[in-house]
């Protein structure tokens, strides 16, 4: 069988459900609401699995998944050479968000990734320890400030509530997802000027590392087929 999964709850939950229906493929859980087994109508040899959009990347690293949807970020983020392990074979078109690098709206001199960096020098001399940065986004976080040439910092692990933690006194920057802006006004941060670390939308994604037998690949084709899919890339 080939195995889908797909987010058990939280926000890409009923937008998976609803973009699937909308091509004609029906998925649905079987049992109660706590059950996390589901089926998938409209299409032969596909098994569906309900998990957290989370744990979604490190299932199809493992292989356990032949195709999986979640977040960009949470596969860049998760799997490194990502590209080697997945494939992108539909962007969803929702679960839109941007990670970006945000700081005090009162640091009036520091619109840039450029400033940041002469900031963390001063922030040092000063209080003899490192600025601190608060994400979850500990990889996709540290290969963005390298690129800009920014050393004198450390990250702080935020699991949630990061914007929080500049009031807390537990960060002086952080780096998290936002999609209206109202969490980092309402915290009175601003995002830098080059602070876009990435733009993220869910996407179905197919699992390199996954057994690709005769069945699995004819359910692949018949999914393909049917969410109009077929010029999508080979795995
Ligand atoms: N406003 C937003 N805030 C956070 N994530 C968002 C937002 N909009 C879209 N997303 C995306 O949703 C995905 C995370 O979804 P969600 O929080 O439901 O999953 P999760 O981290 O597995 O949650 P949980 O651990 O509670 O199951 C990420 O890919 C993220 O980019
Ligand atoms: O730009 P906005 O529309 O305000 O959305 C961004 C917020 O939403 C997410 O938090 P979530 O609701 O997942 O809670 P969390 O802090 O526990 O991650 C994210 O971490 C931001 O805090």
């Amino acid at each position: 069988m080939l195995k889908l999964g797909v987010p058990s709850k939280g926000r890409l939950q009923e937008e998976t459900i609803r973009w699937f229906a909308a091509r004609g493929v029906e998925l649905a859980r079987v049992g109660g609401e706590r059950e996390y087994r589901g089926m998938v109508e409209g299409v032969d040899g596909v098994e569906l699995v309900l998990i957290s959009a989370g744990e979604i990347p490190g299932e199809l690293l493992a292989g356990r998944l032949h195709l999986g949807v979640t977040g960009q970020d949470l596969i860049r983020e998760r799997l490194p050479r990502w590209q080697d392990r997945v494939d992108e074979l539909a962007p969803m078109a929702f679960g839109r968000a941007d990670l970006v690098v945000a700081v005090p709206a009162f640091w009036v001199d520091v619109r840039d990734m450029g400033d940041l960096d002469a900031a963390a020098g001063a922030f040092r001399a000063r209080h003899g320890h490192r600025l601190r940065v608060a994400t979850k986004y500990h990889h996709l976080v540290r290969s963005f400030f390298e690129h800009h040439g920014v050393a004198d910092y450390q990250l702080v692990d935020s699991q949630g509530a990061t914007e929080g933690t500049v009031k807390n006194l537990t960060a002086e920057a952080i780096a998290d997802i936002t999609s209206t802006g109202s969490t980092l006004r309402d915290n009175h941060l601003r995002i830098l000027d080059d602070g876009l670390i990435l733009q993220s939308e869910a996407t179905l994604f197919l699992s390199k590392a996954a057994t690709w037998g005769a069945p699995e690949t004819a359910a692949l084709d018949a999914l393909r087929t049917r969410l109009g899919l077929e010029n999508a890339p080979a795995e």
